[in-house]
């Protein structure tokens, strides 16, 4: 396997104020890694370190063996990016746009862009400053996959795409991995993530809580499972049993979200005599959310 990424103890701090603490993982050749979290959780920071575009406090990360810090025209050459918050020339058109990028990149594959640019319908040629965001977005995303570069890094990629282009998106992103190129993807969008990831590191207040393959982490997701009494029970009897968190509690009903075996539970409410009982199987993204949540019995979801 080799190694694309390799960040290791990597530290940022602003100040007083904390940017990314300790954050530790590697991306290998051709996968495709999600990196979530929540608004202000550390994910661009990370992202501009990996890029030399922020200096690091300590630790390490190094792209294609490079190190991020001193190399990083280097990385550069070899990677595509899309910025979270994409700026571009207002007054020059789409096609301005990719033609200075190209010479800059050194694109050699015109037919390549052209392509995308066919496939994602890109508007060429009003000034960028007349577009809507989605539009604006378009572009960013020719510029990042039109020189075929060998990793993406791609922070909140889809945002302002509507699903269909969102769907071609994903389509391309998979087309990237067969060809054994990397992707990083930062997301907000648990779906994009399930849909696309290989691996995921969720990141929260600057530091990684957890890093799994997205198949290890689906089968560790709770289910939910919803009873129904013809009387009031107390919910607080579910309370307590080992991986169970109570979602919500009614005079006739209760849902709870369990992670682990049900069998304990089942045991605690056959004594409460249900009328009805419904259950709904792993849901990845109860699972993230327990990671989003400031709530520390969410540790009896963790799984690395
Ligand atoms: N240039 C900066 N100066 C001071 N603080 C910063 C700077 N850049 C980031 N931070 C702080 O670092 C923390 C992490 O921010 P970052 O932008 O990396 O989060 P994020 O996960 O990308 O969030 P979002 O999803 O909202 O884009 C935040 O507390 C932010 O305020």
């Amino acid at each position: 396997m080799t190694t694309v990424i390799a960040v290791d103890r990597l530290t940022r701090r602003f100040g007083r104020r904390r940017g990314v603490e300790d954050v530790t993982f590697e991306v290998a050749e051709g996968e495709i890694f999600g990196f979530l979290g929540p608004n202000g959780a550390g994910k661009s920071t990370t992202i501009r370190m990996l890029l030399g575009l922020y200096r690091r406090t300590s630790g390490t990360a190094t792209v294609f063996g490079l190190d991020a810090a001193t190399q990083a025209a280097r990385i550069h050459d070899r990677t595509g990016y899309l910025p979270g918050e994409l700026t571009l020339f207002p007054k020059l058109t789409g096609r301005e746009h990719l033609d200075r990028f190209g010479k800059l990149q050194g694109a050699r594959d015109r037919r390549y862009r052209d392509e995308l640019v066919e496939r994602f319908g890109v508007e060429l040629d009003r000034p960028v400053r007349m577009l809507s965001k989605g539009n604006a977005q378009k572009i960013g995303v020719v510029m990042a996959f039109g020189h075929r570069p060998d990793l993406l890094v791609l922070d909140e990629p889809t945002s302002g795409l509507d699903p269909l282009l969102q769907d071609e998106f994903v389509k391309l992103v998979r087309e990237t991995t067969a060809e054994g190129r990397t992707v990083f993807l930062s997301s907000h969008d648990l779906d994009e993530v399930q849909r696309l990831a290989d691996r995921v590191s969720i990141i929260k207040e600057g530091r990684l809580v957890v890093t799994d393959t997205v198949a290890d982490l689906r089968r560790s997701a709770p289910s939910t499972v919803e009873f129904r009494f013809d009387r009031t029970v107390d919910a607080g009897s579910f309370a307590d049993l080992d991986g169970v968190r109570v979602v919500s509690a009614a005079a006739d009903g209760v849902v709870l979200s369990v992670a682990g075996s049900v069998a304990p539970l089942l045991r605690v409410a056959a004594e409460l005599e249900p009328v009805e009982m419904s259950a709904r199987g792993a849901d990845l993204d109860e699972l993230f959310l327990g990671y989003y949540r400031d709530d520390s019995s969410q540790e009896d979801a963790h799984v690395d």
